[in-house]
């Protein structure tokens, strides 16, 4: 008997895979599937920083039994006839990426895999060795590193490794966010949405957030964030008191870091913003929490409080700007494998 997974004695080459990632989406948008989604979420102990013993009563007693149900009604206002935005636009980066390696003649195998959920780490790594795949390079799609996204999916992949004999090269891109071709691509997708960006009185940079205590901990998610706005800014021209960096989906009764988008959503109207555009440079994908929580809800937000124009700008998705900049960063970080 092995201590290590069993497995057929493979031949690992110079062959080179590509991981692209993501948090992970329900299988559907029924309430036992966005149920079963959480609960693998939610204990990850990356996710939420509390000793099991405390947090499994709470999230099995109080938050498992009703918010799913609140949560599978957000996900059917988003909802597509692929499935999750999230997993429809992961898949379609991901072919976008392998389309410009068969269009280079080069031999790269690039697929997906997702945090939580479907196509596991593990089912992925599996696949690439089958192929022979013996140098792997891995992208969290999260452009600023946190250890609540960044790290929660790089411990899937060192957890599935370390349980394996016959293990291929490694390479991890942990973040891009101060990136010249992810700027550059960004500012120009901006231009192209709002092409005048001085008819707002504000434009908002919204953000996940995440704990406070992360940060005080040494997370360094909010210093990049605010690094992405300001270069960002600076390539769209925009002043510094005409932006502002902001924090959505503040989950349970902790400090998190602010200012909090849903909270100026409801206050800026009353200092003179009535014409707002909201922008998600920390989510290379539209899914929920930008197409729900503020397209949808943080609209409806800003316009009960008097706001007269919100204008939500779409995540980079597979707009050509961003897979070409994400194709260039991908042959950069295989320098000297292809
Ligand atoms: C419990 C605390 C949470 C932390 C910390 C957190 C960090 C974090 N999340 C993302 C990206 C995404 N989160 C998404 C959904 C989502 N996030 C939380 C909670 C925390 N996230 C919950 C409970 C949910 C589920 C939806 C809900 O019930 O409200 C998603 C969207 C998934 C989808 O299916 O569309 C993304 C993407 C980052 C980048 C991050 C840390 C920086
Ligand atoms: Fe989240
Ligand atoms: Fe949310």
């Amino acid at each position: 008997m092995s201590i290590y997974l069993q497995e057929p004695q493979r031949r690992l080459t110079d062959k080179v895979g590509v991981l692209l990632m993501n948090l992970g989406t329900p299988q559907s948008c029924d309430t036992a599937d966005v149920r079963a989604y959480l609960k693998e979420f939610l204990s990850d102990q990356r996710v939420v920083e509390l000793p099991k013993a405390l947090w499994q009563p709470i999230l099995r007693g109080a938050i498992l039994p009703r918010r799913p149900k609140a949560s599978a009604a957000n996900y059917r206002k988003v909802w597509t006839e692929q499935g999750s935005p999230l997993a429809v636009i992961l898949a379609a980066q991901t072919q976008a990426v392998r389309e410009y390696f068969q269009h280079l003649g080069k031999e790269v195998i690039v697929d997906f895999a997702m945090t939580y959920g479907q196509p596991s780490i593990a089912s992925q790594i599996e696949a690439f060795k089958q192929q022979g795949v013996g140098r792997l390079l891995v992208l969290p799609l999260y452009p600023q590193y946190s250890s609540s996204a960044t790290a929660a999916a790089l411990d899937k992949l060192y957890a599935d490794l370390q349980n394996q004999r016959n293990t291929p090269s490694l390479r991890v891109l942990s973040r891009y966010g101060n990136r010249s071709g992810y700027i550059s691509a960004m500012s120009h997708h901006l231009r192209t949405q709002a092409p005048n960006l001085q008819h707002y009185d504000k434009i908002m940079f919204s953000y996940h957030g995440i704990p406070q205590l992360h940060v005080d901990a040494g997370d360094p998610y909010l210093d990049e964030c605010l690094e992405t706005s300001q270069l960002l800014a600076e390539h769209v021209g925009l002043q510094a008191d005409h932006y502002i960096t902001a924090f959505q989906s503040r989950f349970g009764k902790a400090k998190w870091i602010g200012p909090s988008t849903q909270d100026l959503l409801q206050s800026l109207p009353q200092q003179g913003v009535r014409k707002l555009a909201v922008f998600c440079p920390g989510f290379s994908a539209d899914c929920l929490e930008t197409l729900e929580e503020i397209a949808i809800s943080g609209q409806e937000l800003f316009v009960a409080a008097g706001g007269e124009q919100f204008d939500y700008i779409p995540c980079l998705n597979t707009e050509v700007v961003w897979t070409e900049a994400l194709c260039l960063m991908v042959a950069q970080e295989l320098s000297g494998w292809i």
